[in-house]
C-alpha cells in the first residue's frame, strides 16, 4: 500500500483534556498516519495512552506510529518513527519485521534520506518547512529540496513543520505524499474544525 495522505501528531499539551475526543475527530475526517508523541517520561501513561489511540486507531482502520520509541511499537505491534539521535533503524526494523511502517527524520538532507532507505525505512520526513509552535528549534528545510528528494528517492516523502490548510499546497505539488500536522489540525476550538480540516487536507491531496 502507497503511504499517502494526513499523518495526524498528537501533542500533549495542546490535547490536554480533550485528547481522545480530538484524535476520534481527526479520523472521522480521515487519517492515513496517527504518531503518538509524548515527549515526557511517564512511561506508565505513555502506555496507558497508546493503548487506548491502538484500539481508536484500529476502529478506524488507521495505523499508529509511535515517536521515539521502537519498544513501545514492538509491545503494540505498530510502527515507530525515529528522529537522529533515536536509535539505529536497523535495529529497530529487526524488531519490529518487514512489514512494520518506521519513519526517519532526516531534516534538509537527502543523504540522510538515502541512508534511511538502505537501513530499511517505510518513509523519510524532511521539514521543518515553515515556521512551528510545536517544535520551534527545528532546522529549517525549503520547498526545492522536495523536487531532488523526488528525483532521487523511492519512498514516500513525508513532510512536517508549520503544515496548516493555508500553505501545504506548494509541498504537495513538489512531491510530498504525507502531510505530518499538530497545530494545523488540533490547534481548533472544536472536534467538528478538527474533522473539517482533516477532511480539507484529504481534499488538498486528492487534487494534486
Ligand atoms: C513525521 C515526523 N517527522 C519528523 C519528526 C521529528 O522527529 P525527531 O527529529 O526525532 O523529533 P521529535 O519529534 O522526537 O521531537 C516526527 N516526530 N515525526
Ligand atoms: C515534531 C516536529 N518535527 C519537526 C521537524 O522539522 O523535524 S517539526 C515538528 C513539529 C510539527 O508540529 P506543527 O505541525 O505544529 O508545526
Ligand atoms: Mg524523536
Amino acid at each position: 500500500m502507497k503511504l499517502r495522505g494526513l499523518y495526524a501528531i498528537t501533542d500533549s499539551q495542546l490535547l490536554a483534556g480533550k485528547f481522545l475526543a480530538y484524535v476520534e475527530a481527526a479520523l472521522d475526517g480521515g487519517v492515513t498516519l496517527l504518531q503518538y508523541r509524548d515527549k515526557s517520561s511517564d512511561e506508565a501513561r505513555r502506555l496507558r495512552e497508546a493503548e487506548k489511540l491502538h484500539e481508536l486507531c484500529s476502529r478506524y482502520k488507521t495505523q499508529l506510529i509511535i515517536n521515539d520509541d521502537a519498544e513501545l511499537a514492538a509491545r503494540l505491534g505498530v510502527g515507530v518513527h525515529l528522529g537522529q539521535t533515536d536509535g539505529p533503524l536497523t535495529p529497530a526494523r529487526a524488531l519490529l519485521g518487514s512489514r512494520a511502517i518506521i519513519g526517519s527524520t532526516c531534516h534538509s538532507q537527502i543523504e540522510l534520506a538515502e541512508q534511511a532507505a538502505k537501513e530499511g525505512a517505510s518513509y523519510v520526513a524532511f521539514g521543518r518547512f515553515f515556521n512551528s509552535n510545536t517544535k520551534p528549534g527545528a532546522p529549517a528545510a525549503d520547498v526545492e529540496l522536495l523536487t531532488q528528494a523526488r528525483a532521487r528517492l523511492h519512498l514516500p516523502i513525508c513532510v512536517i513543520g508549520g503544515i496548516t490548510l493555508e500553505n501545504a499546497e506548494p509541498l504537495i505539488a513538489h512531491g510530498a505524499d504525507l502531510l505530518a500536522v499538530v497545530h494545523g489540525l488540533f490547534g481548533a476550538d472544536s472536534t467538528a474544525e478538527v474533522t473539517r480540516r482533516a477532511r480539507a487536507f484529504n481534499e488538498l491531496l486528492k487534487t494534486q
